[in-house]
């Protein structure tokens, strides 16, 4: 998926290493990136300078993309998203080729669909979401906007996750769950019941260890 509109990357650190591959192979123009301190950038991208930099850009030109990692709650993505899509200013959609995402699926804006994802038909993945390696969100699933499904977390039909949530990496939830709001799932867990909003809940099965 090629974006027209050259693209400024925010943030410098591991998932901003594995996003710009994906920019790379989908042969996006990438203008730099911004970081609180020039840095050493592996791929030699231009460093910008800090966030501000971006509102020299006008919001028509560019796009944005969110390459802050997380986790756990992904409170800063979500803070960065919120903040310059208030300023006027759009965020990329990022899908790596080998995604298999379903024509019938919907991606929001801003969504990260990293290498070897499965979507499946009607599922829905709203704004400024990760779906990370290989994690696979089967047939009518609703994921929120701002959440991160960390590496190889496997969601069943029809799940439900709400805004702001970070299910961990290889979880795995069963069908017709619904996961609510700001919620942390630890690694490894299997969620057999529905979660309150704000819960950390982890194991197997998972339980709440905290609110
Ligand atoms: C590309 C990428 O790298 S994306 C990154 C994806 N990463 C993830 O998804 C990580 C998700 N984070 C976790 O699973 C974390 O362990 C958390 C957030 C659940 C807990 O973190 P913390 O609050 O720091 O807990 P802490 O490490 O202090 O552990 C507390 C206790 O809980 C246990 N525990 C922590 N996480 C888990 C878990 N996922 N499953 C079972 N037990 C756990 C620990 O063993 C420890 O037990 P003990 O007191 O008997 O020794």
């Amino acid at each position: 998926m090629r974006e027209k509109k050259p693209i400024i990357i925010i943030g410098n650190g591991g998932h901003s290493k594995v996003l710009t591959e994906i920019l790379q192979l989908n042969q996006c123009e990438i203008i730099g990136f911004t970081s609180p301190k020039n840095e050493e950038n592996v791929y030699n991208l231009s460093f910008l300078g800090n966030d501000s930099i971006v509102y020299n850009y006008s919001q028509e030109n560019i796009l944005l993309v969110n390459a802050i990692g997380s986790t756990q709650l992904p409170v800063l993505r979500k803070k960065i998203f919120q903040k310059f899509s208030k300023a006027g200013y759009k965020f990329a959609q990022v899908v790596h080729p080998s995604a298999i995402v379903s024509s019938y699926s919907l991606l929001g804006e801003g969504a990260q669909i990293l290498a070897g994802v499965v979507i499946q038909p009607f599922a829905e993945v709203a704004d400024n979401t990760i779906v990370n390696t290989a994690a696979s969100i089967d047939h009518d699933c609703r994921i929120g906007a701002h959440c991160h499904i960390a590496p190889g977390a496997v969601l069943s039909g029809n799940v439900l996750i709400g805004q702001g949530s970070h299910i961990g990496t290889g979880s795995i939830i069963i069908q017709g769950i619904k996961v609510g709001e700001q919620v942390l799932v630890g690694a490894g867990s299997l969620i057999l019941k529905d979660v309150n909003d704000q819960a950390v809940v982890y194991g197997t099965p998972a339980k709440e260890v905290r609110k």
